[in-house]
C-alpha cells in the first residue's frame, strides 16, 4: 500500500520471459532495449549499460532531439545495434529488459509538435508496454518532476498527486508522462508486467544541447554570452 493509500499491488504473476531465457548462453546474457537512447540522458545510460559485457544493447530512436553522434563509441560494437524507429509504431524484438526513455524533454521541442509529443507518451509507452507484456521484460519509464505541475507541497512527495494544468501548452509533455505513469501502473495491475518509474529534475552534463531551452542550460548559454 503507497503512503495515499492507493493500492499499487497485484495479484497477477509477471508474464513468463522467453523460453531462450532459461537456455545456458541466455542465462548470462541480458538484452536491453532503450528507447531514445540517442538522446541526452539515454546516451549516458547506454554507457553505463555497455560497460557490463553480459549485456547486448538495443537502441530505438526517431533522432528529433537525438544524434547518432552520442553513440558513435558503440556503433559497430558487437553488443551494440542502433535502430532508426518511432515508438508510436508497435516494435516486435526479443529482450530482457526495457528503459523507455523516447519522449522530447525540452520545452522548445516538445511545443514544437504537441500532438506528436502526447502521441509519443501515449501510444509510444502503450506499444512499449505491449511488447513489455509479450516477451516477459521488466520495464522502466522515465518520467519527469513536471508529473508534479505547478505543485502546491514543498519538497514533493512521491505520493503527491500533483497539480497539473490539463489544458495548457505543456501539457502535452506534463499530461502525457502522468499518462504514461498511469498505464504503467494498470499493466502491472491487470497483467502484472514488472515496472520502474524514475521521475527526473532538472538535470545537465555533457551532450545537451546548449541550446535546448532548459532552465539549467539556458543560465549557463547566458553565462557564456
Ligand atoms: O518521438 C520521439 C521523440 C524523441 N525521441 C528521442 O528521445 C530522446 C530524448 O532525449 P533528449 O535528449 O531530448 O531528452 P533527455 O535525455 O534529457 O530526456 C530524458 O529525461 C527526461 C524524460 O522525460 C525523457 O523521456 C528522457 O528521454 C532523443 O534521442 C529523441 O530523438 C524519440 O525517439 N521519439
Amino acid at each position: 500500500m503507497s503512503a495515499n493509500g492507493t493500492d499499487n499491488s497485484t495479484s497477477k504473476k509477471p508474464p513468463s520471459p522467453s523460453p531462450l531465457r532459461f537456455s545456458k548462453f541466455f542465462q548470462s546474457n541480458m538484452r536491453i532495449l532503450v528507447t531514445g537512447g540517442a538522446g541526452f540522458i539515454g546516451s549516458h545510460l547506454v554507457d553505463k549499460l555497455m560497460e557490463n559485457e553480459k549485456n547486448e544493447v538495443i537502441v530505438v530512436d526517431n533522432y528529433f532531439t537525438g544524434t547518432k553522434d552520442n553513440l558513435k563509441k558503440w556503433i559497430g560494437h558487437p553488443r551494440f545495434e542502433l535502430i532508426r524507429h518511432d515508438v508510436t509504431e508497435p516494435l516486435l524484438i526479443e529482450v530482457d529488459q526495457i528503459y523507455h526513455l523516447a519522449c522530447p524533454a525540452s520545452p522548445i521541442f516538445y511545443k514544437y509538435n504537441p500532438v506528436k509529443t502526447i502521441k509519443t507518451n501515449v501510444i509510444g509507452t502503450l506499444n512499449m508496454l505491449g511488447l513489455a507484456k509479450r516477451v516477459g521484460a521488466r520495464i522502466l519509464l522515465t518520467s519527469t518532476s513536471e508529473v508534479y505541475g505547478d505543485p502546491l507541497e514543498h519538497p514533493q512527495t512521491e505520493s503527491y498527486w500533483g497539480n497539473v494544468n490539463p489544458i495548457g501548452v505543456r501539457s502535452c509533455y506534463d499530461e502525457g508522462k502522468r499518462v504514461a505513469e498511469t498505464l504503467m501502473f494498470d499493466y502491472h495491475r491487470q497483467h502484472g508486467i514488472e515496472i520502474r518509474i524514475a521521475r527526473i529534475f532538472n538535470t545537465y552534463g555533457p551532450r545537451m544541447n546548449i541550446d535546448d531551452g532548459r532552465v539549467v542550460s539556458n543560465f549557463i548559454a547566458q553565462a557564456l554570452r
